[in-house]
């Protein structure tokens, strides 16, 4: 089984809460068909689904704090797994939270070609969080949750970019509005990432 996704094509999408992590993949999903697969949207689905687990998940998130690596580890493979054979790659959004979780993505599944990193302003994340929070009905979009998320961002995932620069497949994505603020670099920079998933 795991064969089947042994040389997909992987994409880690790494951001901070709110940063426009789905927002930006709904884009890349609409322009070049990849499969686009949120930690954080399966977690919610077991959540959904009223098992034992998704109770157990579900008091985790509430407070803003990650998961057991193993769970959410084993609900992207099996996501990829039957996705494998009408899949040209995946983003994998919300996923690596913590260098280690990287690592042991590597062990199971495969290595990332990229790492499109959504840089957005702190002040900016927790802004459009409380305003998703009006309609989302997101248990975790309050404010006591979204500054923990943040912290939390900050220390443990954070690191994940400094790693994956070390090996050159880290592209930034900087899209704060007005765009007309957008430095030229900027633009060319999320070009050339868009050139190098077609
Ligand atoms: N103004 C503006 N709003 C945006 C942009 N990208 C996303 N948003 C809004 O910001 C909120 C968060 O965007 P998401 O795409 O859900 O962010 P995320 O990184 O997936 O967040 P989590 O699901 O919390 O991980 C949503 O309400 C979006 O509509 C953007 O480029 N500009
Ligand atoms: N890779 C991961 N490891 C552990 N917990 C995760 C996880 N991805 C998501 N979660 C859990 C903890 C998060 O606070 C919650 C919501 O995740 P999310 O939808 O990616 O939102 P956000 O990026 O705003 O925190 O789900
Ligand atoms: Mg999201």
């Amino acid at each position: 089984m795991a064969d089947k996704i042994k040389d997909a094509k992987i994409i880690f999408v790494v951001g901070g809460p709110g940063s426009g992590k789905g927002t930006q993949c709904e884009k890349v999903v609409a322009k070049y068909g990849y499969t686009h697969l949120s930690s954080g949207d399966l977690l919610r689905a077991e959540v959904a689904s009223g098992s034992e687990r998704g109770k157990t998940l579900q008091a985790i998130m509430q407070k803003g704090e990650l998961v057991p690596l193993d769970t959410v580890l084993d609900m992207i493979k099996d996501a990829m797994i039957a996705k494998a054979d009408v899949s040209k790659g995946f983003l994998i959004d919300g996923y690596p939270r913590e260098v280690k979780q990287g690592e042991e993505f590597e062990k199971k599944i495969g290595a990332p070609s990229l790492l499109l990193y959504i840089d957005a302003k702190p002040e900016t994340m927790v802004k459009r969080l409380v305003k998703r929070g009006e309609t989302s009905g997101r248990a975790d979009d309050n404010e006591e949750t979204i500054k923990k998320r943040l912290d939390l961002y900050y220390k443990a995932t954070e690191p994940v970019i400094a790693f994956y620069s070390g090996r050159g497949i880290v592209r930034k994505v900087r899209l704060e509005s007005p765009l007309t603020g957008c430095s030229q670099e900027i633009r060319r920079e999320g070009m050339f990432v868009m050139k190098e998933m077609s």
